[in-house]
Parts: C-alpha cells; sequence; structure tokens
C-alpha cells in the first residue's frame, strides 16, 4: 500500500492532535489520510462505526497515528463529550476539521418544514455544536485552528436550498467567530468551499442528480470534477502555519465553477432554454410523491457508469487512496497540442508507404488496452491494480515527455511493468510529431532504443506514432528499420477531458456498439494522465472484461507472443 503524497511537507503536523468529522468516508477520510501522513494524530468521527475501523487501519498500515470515536453533530451532549474524552486521552486539540454534512435533493416548492430544519440542524447546527464545544473543552484557553467544508453556494444551489442556506449560514458564524475568538490565543477558523467532488458522497445521490453532476462539467472553466486530495490540500493548507494570518475566510475549491457557467455553443439551448445555469433536461420528477419515491431508494441506486464504477473501484483500499491522492500533473503541465489528422490523401499514401498501420486487433475477442505518454507520475498505481486483475495491457513509452525515463523513480517504473509482462512498445523519445518535417525520426527512435535497452535489455518492435500522426516519409522509415507502427480504433480522448469518465467511456461504448462481428479493438488512453492512471483505466477495464472480451497486449492480440522486442 502506497502512502497518501502530499504536497506538503512530511512533519508538518506532527506532535499535533486533529479531529476530522465524517472521517470514516470520502473527503473526511482523504483529509484524515492526509493530515495522519503529515504527523497529525487524527481523530476520526461520525456515526457509524464500520468505516471508522476501516480508516483507522488504513491509517495504522501506514504508519500514521488514528483514533475513532462515535459521534452525532446533532446532539451537543455528544460534541461536548467526544472533546472532553480527545484532550483526556490525547492531551489536547489542536485542530477540528468540520466536514461532516449532507443534505437530500429537493425543489423548494416540495421541500417540507420538517425537511429544511433537518438539513439545517445537520450542517448549520452540527457545525455549531462542534465548534463551541472545541472552544469551551480546549481551544478557548489554548487557541487552535477550526476549518469546516461548506459547498460551493454563491449562487445559490437549486434544489438544495436547504443546505445552501445551512452552508451560507456557516461562512458566516465562521467570520464572526474568527473576529470573536481570534483573541483567544489566536484561534483561526476558516471554510473550504467544494464545487463537486468525486466522493463516495454521491452514492447518496439518486440517478437523475448523478446524471445532472454527470454533466455539468461544461459548467466549470477546468471542465472536470475536483478530486477528495484537492479539497484536502485546501484544509491542510489552511490548518498549517501557512495560513497563519488567514481567518474568517471561505475558500473555493471548485475549479472556478462558482465564477464561470460557461457553456459551450449549443450545450445552453440543449441544457439550459430557461436561462438557468443548471441543467432542466434533468429536470426534477413532477409531483409531490416523487420527493419521497427519491427519499425511499434504499436499494443502492442505479447511478450511472461514472459513479457506479467509481464505488466500485472505490471500496479497494489501494485504490481509494490513490484516488485521494491525487493533484492532477494535468493543472501543471503544459496539455499536448492536437495536431490535425492527416487529410484523406495522405491516409491512402500512407498504406502504400513502407509499414502498414494498424489499428485493430486480429484474435476474435481481444481488447488490447494501450496507454501512452508514460510512464507518469500515477503509472505505479495502474500497475499495482493491473496485478491484481492479473491483466497485461501495452505501455508505448517516451524518454522525455511529462517525466524524464532516466529519472530513477521512472526508470524503475519501465522496469517494472516490463518484468511485469505488460508489453513496451515506444513513443519515441520527446513525444514527437513524425509527420513534421523539422522531425529527426531517427533520432526520435535510436534515442528513446538506447535508453530502453539499457533498462529492460531490449529495444521495443512495436510503436505508437505522438498524435497518431505519420507520413510517407515516416512510414517509410518505420517500415525500413522493422517497427510495428500501431494506432487505435477506440479514442477516449481522456488527455483533453481528463475526469470525464463518462465521456472516456463513452468511446468504448460506442466501439461496441459499432458491428462487432469479427472485429476486435485497440484502445488509447495516457497513463501519464493521472486520473486515467487512477481511475478510468480501471473503470474501462471493468467495462471490457463485463462485455466478456479478453484484454491483452497489442503483440498478443495480433497474434505476436514473441516478436515484441529485439536486442
Ligand atoms: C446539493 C448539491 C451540492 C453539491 C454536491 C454536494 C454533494 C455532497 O454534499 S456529497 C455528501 C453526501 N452525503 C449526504 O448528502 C448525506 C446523505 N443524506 C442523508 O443522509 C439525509 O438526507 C440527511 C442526513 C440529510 C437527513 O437524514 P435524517 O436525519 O435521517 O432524516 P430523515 O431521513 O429522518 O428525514 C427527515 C425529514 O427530512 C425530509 N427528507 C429527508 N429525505 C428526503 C428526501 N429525499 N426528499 C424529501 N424530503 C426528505 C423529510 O421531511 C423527512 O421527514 P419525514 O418525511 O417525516 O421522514
Ligand atoms: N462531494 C461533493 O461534491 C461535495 C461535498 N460537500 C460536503 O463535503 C462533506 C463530505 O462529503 P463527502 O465525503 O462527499 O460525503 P460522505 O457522505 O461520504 O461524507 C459525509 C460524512 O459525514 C458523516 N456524517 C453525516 N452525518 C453525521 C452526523 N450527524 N454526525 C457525524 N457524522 C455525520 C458521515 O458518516 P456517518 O454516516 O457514519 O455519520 C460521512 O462520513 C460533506 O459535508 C458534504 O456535504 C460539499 C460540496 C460538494
Amino acid at each position: 500500500m502506497s502512502t497518501y503524497r502530499s504536497i506538503f511537507k512530511k512533519d508538518l503536523f506532527k506532535g499535533q492532535v486533529i479531529l476530522v468529522t465524517g472521517g470514516g468516508t470520502g473527503i473526511g477520510r482523504c483529509i484524515a489520510h492526509e493530515l495522519a501522513a503529515l504527523g497529525a494524530t487524527i481523530i476520526i468521527a461520525a456515526r457509524k462505526s464500520e468505516p471508522l475501523k476501516i480508516v483507522q487501519d488504513e491509517i495504522q498500515k501506514l504508519g500514521g497515528i488514528c483514533d475513532t470515536m462515535l459521534l452525532n453533530i446533532r446532539d451537543a451532549a455528544m460534541a461536548t463529550q467526544v472533546i472532553e474524552d480527545i484532550v483526556a486521552k490525547h492531551g489536547k486539540l489542536d485542530g477540528l476539521v468540520n466536514n461532516a454534512g449532507g443534505q437530500f435533493m429537493s425543489p423548494a416548492s416540495q421541500l417540507t418544514s420538517k425537511g429544511f430544519s433537518t438539513v439545517i440542524d445537520l450542517n448549520l447546527n452540527g457545525t455549531y455544536n462542534m465548534c463551541k464545544a472545541a472552544f469551551d473543552g480546549y481551544m478557548g484557553e489554548h487557541g487552535g485552528q477550526i476549518v469546516t467544508i461548506v459547498a460551493e453556494t454563491r449562487n445559490g444551489i437549486p434544489r438544495a436550498m436547504h443546505t445552501g442556506a445551512a452552508r451560507a449560514g456557516i461562512i458566516n458564524m465562521t467570520k464572526t467567530l474568527a473576529i470573536e475568538w481570534g483573541p483567544y490565543n489566536g484561534i483561526r477558523i476558516n471554510c473550504v468551499a467544494p464545487g463537486l467532488i468525486i466522493s463516495s458522497g454521491m452514492k447518496n445521490y439518486h440517478e437523475t442528480m448523478v446524471d445532472l453532476l454527470a454533466h455539468s462539467h461544461w459548467m466549470n472553466p477546468t471542465s472536470r470534477y475536483g478530486t477528495e486530495s484537492e479539497v484536502s490540500a485546501a484544509v491542510a493548507f489552511l490548518l498549517s502555519p501557512a495560513a497563519s494570518y488567514i481567518n474568517g475566510v471561505n475558500l473555493e475549491v471548485d475549479g472556478g465553477s462558482s465564477l464561470s457557467k460557461g457553456n459551450p455553443e449549443g450545450d445552453e439551448l440543449k441544457y439550459n432554454p430557461e436561462g438557468s445555469h443548471h441543467p432542466v433536461y434533468i429536470g426534477w420528477p413532477e409531483g409531490a410523491d416523487n420527493v419521497h419515491g427519491i427519499k425511499h431508494v434504499d436499494a443502492p441506486v442505479k447511478i450511472n457508469d461514472l459513479l457506479n464504477n467509481y464505488k466500485a473501484i472505490g471500496r479497494s483500499t489501494v485504490t481509494a487512496i490513490a484516488a485521494c491522492t491525487l493533484i492532477p500533473s494535468s493543472l501543471a503541465s503544459p496539455i499536448p497540442v492536437p495536431v490535425p489528422s492527416l487529410p484523406a490523401e495522405f491516409q491512402e499514401l500512407n498504406k502504400r508507404a513502407g509499414a502498414t498501420v494498424i489499428h485493430a486487433c486480429t484474435v476474435p475477442n481481444s481488447f488490447a488496452i494501450t496507454f501512452d505518454d508514460g510512464p507518469g507520475t500515477f503509472t505505479n498505481d495502474l500497475l499495482d491494480y493491473l496485478y491484481r486483475k492479473q491483466i497485461k495491457v501495452t505501455f508505448f513509452v517516451n524518454g522525455f515527455n511529462y517525466n524524464d525515463i532516466k529519472n530513477p523513480d521512472i526508470a524503475a517504473t519501465v522496469k517494472r511493468a516490463f518484468a511485469a509482462g505488460h508489453q513496451i512498445g515506444s513513443h519515441t523519445w520527446s513525444h514527437a510529431d513524425l509527420a513534421a518535417s523539422s522531425t529527426n525520426i531517427d533520432e526520435e527512435m535510436t534515442k528513446l532504443d538506447v535508453a530502453l535497452k539499457e533498462l529492460i535489455g531490449k529495444r521495443p518492435v512495436y510503436m505508437r506514432p505522438p498524435y497518431g500522426n505519420t507520413s510517407p516519409a515516416a512510414l517509410e522509415y518505420l517500415g525500413a528499420h522493422g517497427y510495428k507502427v500501431i494506432n487505435w480504433n477506440v479514442d477516449t480522448d481522456d488527455w483533453q477531458h481528463p475526469s470525464n469518465f463518462k465521456l472516456n467511456l463513452q468511446a468504448y461504448k460506442n466501439a461496441l456498439q459499432r458491428d462487432t462481428t469479427g472485429k476486435t479493438f485497440i484502445s488509447l488512453q495516457h497513463d501519464a494522465e493521472p486520473l486515467t492512471a487512477q481511475v478510468f483505466s480501471k473503470i474501462a477495464i471493468e467495462y471490457v472484461l463485463s462485455k466478456g472480451f479478453n484484454i491483452m497486449p497489442v503483440g498478443s492480440c495480433l497474434g505476436d507472443n514473441d516478436g515484441w522486442y529485439r536486442d
């Protein structure tokens, strides 16, 4: 099991005692992992003991310190008791993360007073109970840091008026407390307001709501959902001395969705005929009965593929930890500029040139899942998963693209993939466009071959041209030098839409909906993309397996089991 890879320095919270409410699931679990990895003694508290025990066990196995306590934040007396117990057992309370909370969805017109009060009671009163208990029981005398998870409320929350009101109440309460409690030994209290986050919390919602969420990426300038780790990092920052002069703020972790409801042209009308920034086509079922129908869905709700798969993989400890360790490198790395695909005349020319471009497998019922641009920072997590599933794939690696293949960690990843029986193919040294006249094809191919020979003792025969681009000259070179040129017939577009797993998976669905008689598939995704390595690859693999295909490396799917490499 790999430990939580926080972006913050290792001992940031060493010796501190921090309580995370709702720490047995989702965002709270991720926060608990990150703070524990940064040296804190973590207490996770919620109503159900089982999730707490699982997370405690995870953290302890990783060398962290974690205690659990039962807590209903709605119960003021219980809140007081939990703080007392923590101080008695651990000697102090440096930090409180109010993460527990939630709501159900209902249009305001169908909301009952009891429903409204319930959500206010959980979120606003519950947070108040915790803040007051922490202040009275320890922080008033000794100081401390409080961070409360709210929700992005800037423009209200249609169909969740109760939670919008509660969270806005917390944000304002936080400002007042910052002013009033600051003088008490420098207590700092702040909020973090997540936008849409892929978390276990989503499983609480009905299919219609999840569909809404799954379509909402276009409302966000970043065109993607947030990750648990992105919320956790904001919490760690606000708890840390890096935020020592930040008090009473609400930090929105929403990719800018609260600022911009930018809809791609066309989608505006499709989703938004009435000018609301929320898609109305999903609409709320008409009639009050439906509200109760939705409420009383007890069995796991049939949610869309995205979250079904997320839930499914989220059960695995390693994967789930990986999912919450994510800080997408796509945020920092330049996105590769797509080169337009070649006009048809050139494609024709390709066929006549030295090497043939292969797009599909030949072995019946085979499916080759291929990964480009790596190794990425998270390829090892993917390798863990592939090992557990006993599945072999193909990695078309670069020498110097997202990472440097000479970096010891990256080199070790290549060696590990090779030793595990995955096929290593060439994707050129620097991800060069082989169709560009300025590209030195020989240098691009040879430099990577030499590096791979050093690492795995062999040079790959199979290669994938970056962007799928070739030219007659490139194919002539590749053919003459014995390379097999592999493109794809399933393009997930994951580099352009990381996190839009629904869209990524649609490529698989479309392919399988085509006449599959005698057809076999080669899919393209990128292990350099963290969300692909950690989440989407698993969704894709589960999907392909569920359709009865045999997943194998490209060489095998072409009936070639011993011609993958040369000396
Ligand atoms: C909304 C968009 C924001 C952005 C995305 C946010 C995502 C997240 O926050 S993820 C976190 C997800 N986790 C949750 O939301 C927790 C799931 N929700 C719940 O557990 C519950 O809904 C609850 C905690 C908010 C309330 O549970 P409980 O105290 O057990 O309340 P009751 O079930 O007894 O209900 C009391 C009362 O509330 C009304 N009500 C409850 N559910 C519904 C519903 N689905 N539709 C309509 N009304 C509902 C109702 O009045 C209930 O009274 P009775 O009718 O007498 O039962
Ligand atoms: N995911 C998202 O997109 C967003 C989430 N949020 C907020 O982030 C927080 C975490 O959400 P997420 O991880 O996604 O969802 P989860 O539903 O997984 O987490 C909610 C946690 O709160 C605990 N909890 C609920 N009620 C109580 C209670 N009365 N007393 C103590 N603990 C309680 C639950 O544990 P138990 O049931 O065992 O008590 C659970 O662990 C929530 O406040 C949520 O509303 C805000 C905006 C967006």
